[in-house]
């Protein structure tokens, strides 16, 4: 359960909703609109007093509590220590000791084997982004917030990450993207962002018509027998 109350900064303007704890989320809107800096705002990365998690007050948690309740996915793996490895890693992403069974289930999930012994600094752009995916599978957090997870990922993976998405692998999910067959295809609830402001917030359904398309997106994508169809 997440709730935001009329926060304000120079980036975001009178940003309130709620998601109840059932329901997942997509954030949308264009480069800029202030996706990033909401996902941080509702982790804590940005401190403020208008997060609700699970009927708490985001500030008034302890760091152990926030870990438990809330984490956020960057878009990018950066790493500070160049030996650790991709094994490693996933042992440092549990917050209670490492559940072995569990590393073993999330490595062979995500075709990790063969790379458990890697410096996680020499992984492919694609592979450190399944890494941060396998990372949210350990830390396991009550509410996971992706950050543009997909962005270079092969179609195959694609499709493994989608399942993932899909499953009840992971709890609450907030998934960030400028993907809209991802959007369209994981039927989450919709949040759209635009110069800060929420523009729209409400089910799949009513955000996929060839109107609000049209509205959200001028006429550059349209919907054509359930289908997104770019217009370039
Ligand atoms: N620390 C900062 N200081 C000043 N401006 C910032 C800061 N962080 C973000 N901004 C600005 O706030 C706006 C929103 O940024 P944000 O990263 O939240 O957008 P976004 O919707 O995630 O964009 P994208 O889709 O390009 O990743 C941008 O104009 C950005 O330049």
């Amino acid at each position: 359960m997440l709730k935001v109350n009329n926060y304000n900064n120079f980036i975001l303007k009178n940003i309130s909703f709620f998601i109840k704890s059932n329901e997942n989320l997509v954030i949308l809107g264009e480069n800029g609109a202030g996706k990033s800096t909401l996902a941080k705002v509702i982790c804590g990365l940005i401190e403020n007093d208008s997060v609700e998690l699970y009927e708490k007050n985001l500030q008034d948690l302890s760091s152990q509590q926030r870990a438990n309740y809330i984490n956020y996915i960057p878009p990018k793996l950066s790493i500070f220590d160049e030996y650790i490895t991709l094994k490693e890693f996933l042992e440092l992403s549990s917050v209670k000791s490492v559940d072995v069974k569990r590393l073993k289930k999330v490595i062979s999930l995500l075709n990790l084997k063969r790379l458990e012994h890697r410096y996680c600094n020499d992984l492919s752009s694609g592979e450190k982004q399944l890494l941060l995916l396998a990372s949210s599978l350990m830390h396991n957090a009550k509410i996971t917030i992706f950050d543009e997870l997909t962005a270079n990922l092969d179609i195959n993976r694609l499709k493994e990450v989608f399942d993932i998405f899909k499953s009840t692998l992971l709890n609450q999910k907030i998934i960030i993207t400028h993907n809209l067959d991802l959007a369209y295809a994981l039927k989450f609830k919709i949040l759209f962002l635009k110069e800060g402001k929420i523009e729209f917030f409400g089910t799949n359904e009513e955000f996929f018509t060839n109107k609000n398309l049209n509205k959200f997106y001028d006429s550059s994508i349209s919907k054509i027998d359930n289908h997104l169809v770019v217009n370039l």
